[in-house]
């Protein structure tokens, strides 16, 4: 029987076995962000103990950064995080990409470009979307303060092994539907718990052909349909975004890597314990109009009514939803009324998404009711936006250009949404109060959130380019 990428990655990790207890896995490289550390080195501290290897630790901070004005951190919780990592880093002797690094920017953003994150791996740090580093074909998940601790002291982890997923999509997207608009499709499709207790594999020819930009987009979400993690099989197009990369494999050494990884992908005939086929065709720019990811509908569509609710529960909660998002049922997606813009975040914060959403946004002029950011993922990043004159099309059409971090995708720091407010947003999660207490978030696409801070509502993108509007 064949195996599939995730029993191979996982046989070469297991350090412990024993029956009907979890696996004891060794972890190729642990990241770390300021705010689920503080307590995982103290811990060490208060055990005397060091960190096993923190050639195999990486730090950066992200979430409470300030996005303008880097110097001036007002809330003292956020300022004290970041100088707790500081302290932490150099005594622990970990690497840090500091605030004024030229490498500082989200942690699942720079982790790839670095180089740091590899096919094969297994990779953790305590944040939820450590699931898009998947995409290089990695076993990459979330964990708690205490794994943190844990992974930390002996670079171990304990875990039961995850049942696999395999979400098949197949046939052509149309034009303006991008990798974004594919996982709201899938979430809308399956709800917020069916990857429970899987890893997702995403093939298919819709993922074959998609950059890794794409493919990380996706992995990222995958955790909102309560997944343990995503990835893809690697492939050439992983390894050529792989070359030449700071911590990838130089000359010699990178050839012998590549020998390895092309090992990786599932067999043909390997088994998965659970199989999702996705029409591609059958997708359109999608826009969430709820309180959860699966809450999202295409623009072409209208707001879900009461009656084609399946049970009282789904009844209730579409009524809670709309309550807080000052929604009605039935009401026309393209008539929802945005008076902000977030193009930013783990999901949609690279150099590509600001490409799409520049292109939309080029020679336009922002709503004159929408405030439109952009924060690009990491510094990296930012300069070669700005390299590309990105920046220049942004601030012209209106838009603010900001400093890198995770920003309005959850507002630990300045950049927030006020309550009762509706924000067209390129982040993942759609939480009550996730941008700011009573904020409205509607989960789209970047180059829906360009669309949107022009014409203040929803719009349906593939129609416009198709007809060569942008
Ligand atoms: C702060 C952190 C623990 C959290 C996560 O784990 O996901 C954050 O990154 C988020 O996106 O909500
Ligand atoms: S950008 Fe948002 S989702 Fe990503 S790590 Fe930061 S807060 Fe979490």
């Amino acid at each position: 029987m064949g195996k599939t990428i995730i029993d191979k990655i996982w046989e070469k990790h297991v350090v412990h076995q024993e029956e009907g207890k979890p696996d004891l896995i060794y972890i190729d490289l642990h990241l770390v962000h300021e705010v689920t550390s503080p307590q995982a080195f103290s811990g060490l501290r208060m055990k005397n103990r060091k960190v096993r290897k923190p050639e195999r630790t990486f730090a950066t901070m992200d979430h409470n950064v300030p996005t303008v004005n880097r110097n001036k951190i007002d809330d003292p919780v956020a300022l004290n995080q970041m100088t707790t990592l500081e302290k932490n880093c150099l005594e622990f002797g970990i690497p840090l990409a500091g605030m004024d690094s030229p490498e500082q920017g989200i942690v699942h953003v720079i982790g790839p470009e670095l180089g740091l994150t590899q096919p094969g791996m297994t990779i953790v740090c305590g944040d939820s979307h450590t699931s898009t580093h998947g995409a290089f074909g990695a076993i990459a998940f979330g964990i708690g303060t205490s794994e943190v601790e844990h992974v930390l002291a002996t670079q171990t982890l304990w875990q039961t092994k995850p049942k696999a997923l395999n979400i098949e999509i197949n046939g052509q997207l149309r034009k303006g539907v991008t990798a974004k608009d594919v996982i709201l499709y899938i979430l809308s499709q399956n709800g917020v718990n069916f990857g429970q207790g899987y890893v997702i594999e995403y093939s298919g020819e819709v993922i074959k052909k998609m950059t890794m930009e794409e493919r990380m987009t996706i992995c990222n979400m995958s955790i909102e349909g309560g997944a343990r993690a995503g990835l893809v099989s690697p492939d050439e197009t992983t390894f050529s975004y792989l070359e030449g990369r700071k911590h990838a494999p130089k000359g010699r050494e990178f050839e012998k890597a590549i020998q390895n990884w092309s090992e990786l992908a599932s067999d043909k005939d390997a088994v998965f314990d659970k199989v999702i086929s996705v029409d591609a065709t059958k997708i359109t720019p999608m826009v969430s109009w709820g309180t959860n990811p699966s809450m999202t509908s295409s623009v072409r569509e209208r707001i879900p009514l009461l009656e084609d609710c399946n049970s009282k529960i789904e009844q209730k909660s579409l009524e809670n939803a709309l309550a807080y998002m000052g929604l009605e049922a039935g009401q026309k997606i393209a008539d929802i009324e945005i008076q902000h813009v977030f193009i930013g975040s783990c999901t949609n914060s690279r150099l590509e998404d600001l490409r799409q959403a520049a292109e939309m946004v080029k020679g336009k002029n922002i709503h004159p009711k929408v405030r439109a950011l952009v924060v690009p993922g990491s510094q990296q990043i930012k300069r070669q936006a700005e390299q590309e004159g990105l920046d220049q099309i942004f601030q012209m059409a209106g838009f603010e250009w900001r400093e890198s971090g995770c920003s309005m995708c959850l507002s630990m720091n300045n950049d927030i949404v006020p309550s009762g407010e509706h924000c067209a947003s390129t982040s993942n999660r759609n939480f009550e109060g996730r941008q700011g207490s009573g904020a409205r978030t509607h989960l789209v696409s970047p180059v829906m959130a360009a669309a949107a801070a022009i014409y203040g509502r929803f719009v349906d993108v593939s129609e416009l380019v198709e007809a060569e509007v942008i």
